[in-house]
């Protein structure tokens, strides 16, 4: 039997599986992580392929960002996670990619947000119910400074209640959900609609 801890690293290890078997989660870019408590965050580790994740290759932390397991290196992205589970408290697992539509249309969108409205798929996203709303998708400039980057995000989501996920430029996309199954469904919506948009994009140039 299972305790809860490795029932959600076995979440995390099939959705790594999983997003690496689509081209997501290419070698060792992306990093996921389920809520284990009020308090507490299982992460994956720094540098490991995202689609051969063991049991082993996930960490605690708290939702400050700072690891609870000593020897084992935190992702590098930890705090872009933990500051989610901080600012509610309904979310309970996080996932971020690095697909080529994500990579490339972030790029391609001078704007700082990405606003797809009119698709029926938009109904994937938690709270939307219609295909007549805009869902806004910020784009922050990548920075190798996560603590800078964490404040930008913050800033957007302290003024954005709605938002279902967001891009930083050139690097990847971060989406979520009350379980891994929600934030895996809104990573396949928001895969499915930056093809639309790239399609759109290459006819009308
Ligand atoms: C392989 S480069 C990608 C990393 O720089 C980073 O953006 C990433 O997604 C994975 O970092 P990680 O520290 O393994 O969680
Ligand atoms: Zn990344």
């Amino acid at each position: 039997m299972m305790n809860h801890r490795e029932l959600l690293a076995q979440q995390i290890i099939e959705a790594g599986q999983f997003l690496y078997s689509r081209g997501w989660s290419p070698a060792t870019s992306s990093n996921y992580s389920a809520r284990l408590s009020e308090t507490r965050a299982l992460l994956t580790v720094s540098g490991k392929h995202k689609g051969q994740l063991g049991l082993d290759d996930v960490l605690v932390t708290d939702l400050e960002g700072n690891s609870l397991e000593p020897g084992k290196k935190p992702s590098a992205e930890t705090l872009l996670h933990t500051q989610l589970y901080q600012w509610k408290p309904e979310i309970g697992a996080v996932l971020h990619t690095h697909s080529v539509n994500a990579t490339v249309l972030s790029r391609m969108i001078a704007d700082n947000a990405l606003v797809l409205h009119d698709y029926e798929l938009q109904k994937a996203f938690s709270g939307v119910t219609t295909h007549e709303g805009r869902v806004l998708v910020p784009i922050f400039e990548n920075d190798q400074d996560i603590t800078r980057l964490a404040t930008q995000v913050q800033t957007w989501l302290d003024t954005h209640p709605d938002c279902v996920g967001y891009l930083i430029r050139g690097h990847g996309l971060y989406t979520w959900g009350a379980r891994m199954s929600d934030a895996l469904r809104q990573i396949e919506a928001f895969e499915f609609l930056f093809e639309c948009e790239l399609k759109i994009l290459s006819i009308r140039t």
